[in-house]
């Protein structure tokens, strides 16, 4: 049945005779609006019900707990909190529904959401040692927050990461061993027959966040796991385990140990749910269930203003927040009886934080603002991954390239996948999120990197000895500009990202209008270890690529200027201004409010409590006190589901 719809369509396409300009310009315009109203009509029937109207969230007297900020700590927080009907809830978010949009929901159209009034348009400021550029920086404004428009790999960072944040607060309950319990709360993981070595036991099986595979994966990212292993990348059938996340995976045969076959069908694990959508923070923890709780209150389109506080016999004491839909807009308040708690992400956190007098006190005053009390560690320690991407053409021309048709054939392709994933729902390309294999390895592996050629001794800024600070992972497609500009031919990508730079940088605000986007800088590659790290990633890279099987998947003869094929001939300083000129965000900002001693510039305490101000606190990636070594959404997640504990205990005692 499926296959007589889809050769039907083909058919169809076929007897319209388009001529390649026409079908161009069908997919260009009327495709892509035809697209567009599918997809508007799919998500439409899914669209929730939130509060709107500002005023009507004013009218209640009084809340126990704000949140600030409906993203992917945000809405983990709410739902969990808001399980205990004593608790009275209000959720404010400055966007609108992530479920709502279309380009949210399907895992291949995320690269569209970034440049549209979904996403703050971000750029960082000049960045000195990446040839001065600023880069574009996309966070997300949105319920759901980034994880309505982030890439949906689903790997959370080493559990050594977790254990130096535990030793740094002389808190255990930060330790793997302690702390894991929060990453099983949230997972939903959905064992798949093609991936049998995972001990599906340690994963968690009811939280509210799925975590599964998409079925597609193109051949060069299957071929990149082998090409991996032969050059000494040890294979682990997972990345989220206790033991670590070295290697390399993804890998469906349990064959693979006496074969050596890679022969999976599915990519890394993801964020997807059974419909192979997009899970985001909104669309699993803001269930109609949830929302339909009394005591739960979401506002969208509210952006908080400024924090609200009392202060009484010499103790200030965070009582409410302001709020208003825009730049104009009347400003309402809300009261909260017992907590105040930030969940903006980690360039609004610190945002908020200063605009309502709480941070650095000669910044503050040199925008005019009242300081209620000096914490110079707000905005500051300011952590991205910093990634370089490297560019083949695909020797066999079987790349995704017709996402973006130029011609017929690419035009029929296009129309036979949207049939696929929107009509049949079984998936295919528009179910991919692009991120398909990936490596984790360590800088000072001697296998990889022998003393003979790597002299040089850098810097361990690993979290210990089972942790990685290189990641590669590969992509079905090369791209440029965050997927705005995709090459003439069939590509494929290799990437590099560093994984626990040393280089530290800043959040600070553009004026005291909360509508003006803050000043952001990464000051990526600042540290020399840095840029000499990715060097090695790159070089590492570059070899993975001209070892088979995936050498054989590359048109390594294939000269082209804006091609990589020729890169490993360069020279060290060669290649290094190449990073410098190339150097992009992963999207992982962290560590703005950073949750570590007060006397070491830490803004919140190891119960995320903002120091010097009671009824205070923030939940997001800003409290990390040094970036995982992975990907952030996971660990965002897990620190909300470990606040939500730790409040609905302490209100339990009092
Ligand atoms: C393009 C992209 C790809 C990524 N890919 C991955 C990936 O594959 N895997 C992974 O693990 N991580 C990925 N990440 C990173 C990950 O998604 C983020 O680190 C994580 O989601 C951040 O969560 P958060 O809760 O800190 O903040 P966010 O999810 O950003 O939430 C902050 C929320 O606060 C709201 N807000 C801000 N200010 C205010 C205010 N004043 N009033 C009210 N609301 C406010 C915002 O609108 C937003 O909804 C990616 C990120 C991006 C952008």
């Amino acid at each position: 049945m499926a296959l007589h719809n889809l050769s039907f369509l083909y058919d169809l396409l076929r007897r319209l005779k388009l001529t390649p300009r026409r079908a161009q310009l069908l997919l260009g315009s009327g495709g892509l609006a035809a697209l567009v109203l599918v997809l508007r009509y799919v998500c439409s029937k899914k669209a929730k019900k939130y509060v709107t109207n500002l005023a009507e969230v004013g009218r209640v007297s009084q809340y126990d707990v704000i949140i600030v900020g409906g993203g992917t700590s945000g809405c983990a927080l709410a739902s969990r909190l808001s399980e205990d009907p004593a608790i009275k809830v209000l959720l404010l978010e400055a966007g609108q529904s992530g479920t709502a949009l279309a380009f949210s929901r399907t895992p291949v159209l995320y690269g569209k959401l970034l440049p549209t009034r979904h996403v703050l348009q971000l750029r960082t400021q000049p960045q000195p040692y990446a040839k001065g550029r600023t880069k574009f920086w996309p966070r997300a404004k949105l319920l759901g927050g980034c994880s309505s428009t982030n890439a949906q790999m689903a790997q959370y960072g080493s559990p050594e990461d977790f254990d130096q944040w535990a030793a740094l607060m002389n808190d255990d309950s930060w330790s793997w061993k302690n702390f894991s319990q929060y990453f099983t709360k949230f997972e939903c993981y959905q064992p798949h027959p093609g991936y049998p070595l995972v001990d599906a036991s340690a994963r968690g099986s009811s939280g509210p966040v799925r975590i599964g595979y998409f079925n597609s994966v193109s051949e060069p990212s299957k071929a990149f796991i082998k090409a991996c292993t032969n050059i000494g990348i040890p294979f682990t059938p997972d990345f989220n385990v206790s033991t670590g996340t070295l290697g390399v995976s993804r890998i469906s045969k349990s064959s693979f140990a006496a074969s050596n076959v890679v022969d999976n069908d599915s990519s890394q694990v993801t964020y997807v749910d059974e419909r192979r959508q997009r899970v985001s923070s909104e669309s699993a923890y803001l269930t109609e269930d949830v929302l339909a709780r009394k005591n739960l209150t979401v506002a969208v389109n509210a952006q908080v203003t400024r924090i609200l506080f009392k202060t009484q016999n010499g103790e200030t004491r965070a009582v409410g927040v302001q709020f208003a839909s825009s730049r104009e807009g009347t400003r309402y308040r809300a009261y909260a009886r017992k907590e105040v708690v930030i969940c903006a992400g980690a360039v609004q956190s610190p945002q908020v934080l200063m605009l309502s007098g709480v941070g650095p006190a000669a910044h503050l005053k040199s925008h005019d603002i009242t300081v209620l009390h000096d914490l110079p560690g707000v905005g500051s320690n300011l952590v991205d991954h910093p990634v370089v991407d490297l560019h083949f053409k695909d020797k066999h021309d079987r790349s995704l390239k017709y996402l973006a048709p130029r011609n017929f054939p690419d035009a029929c392709k296009l129309f036979i996948a949207m049939a696929q994933y929107f009509v049949l729902g079984t998936g295919g390309p528009l179910a991919t999120n692009f991120g398909e294999s990936a490596a984790f390895v360590r800088s000072d592996d001697t296998v990889l990197f022998p003393k003979s050629e790597y002299p040089e001794t850098l810097p361990d800024t690993t979290s210990g000895p089972q942790s990685p600070d290189l990641e590669f992972f590969t992509t079905p497609l090369a791209y440029k500009e965050h997927g705005k500009v995709l090459f003439d031919v069939h590509t494929f990508s290799l990437h590099a990202y560093l994984l626990r730079p040393s280089s530290t940088g800043y959040v600070q605000l553009k004026s005291s209008n909360p509508w003006d986007l803050p000043v952001v800088n990464p000051n990526y590659l600042k540290a020399h270890e840095d840029a000499a790290k990715l060097l090695r990633g790159v070089r590492l890279l570059l070899k993975i690529a001209r070892t088979e099987p995936l050498a054989s998947y590359l048109a390594h003869d294939f000269k082209r200027e804006d091609l990589d094929h020729g890169m490993h001939l360069k020279s060290d300083e060669e290649l290094l201004e190449m990073i410098r000129e190339r150097v992009e965000t992963v999207y992982h900002p962290v560590s703005t409010c950073r949750m570590a001693p007060a006397e070491q510039n830490g803004v919140v305490d190891s119960q995320l409590r903002v120091y010097g101000i009671k009824g205070l606190r923030v939940c997001d990636a800003s409290v990390f006190p040094w970036i995982v070594s992975g990907h952030t959404a996971g660990a965002c997640y897990a620190v909300a589901e470990k606040l939500a504990d730790m409040l609905k205990k302490s209100f339990h005692a009092s």
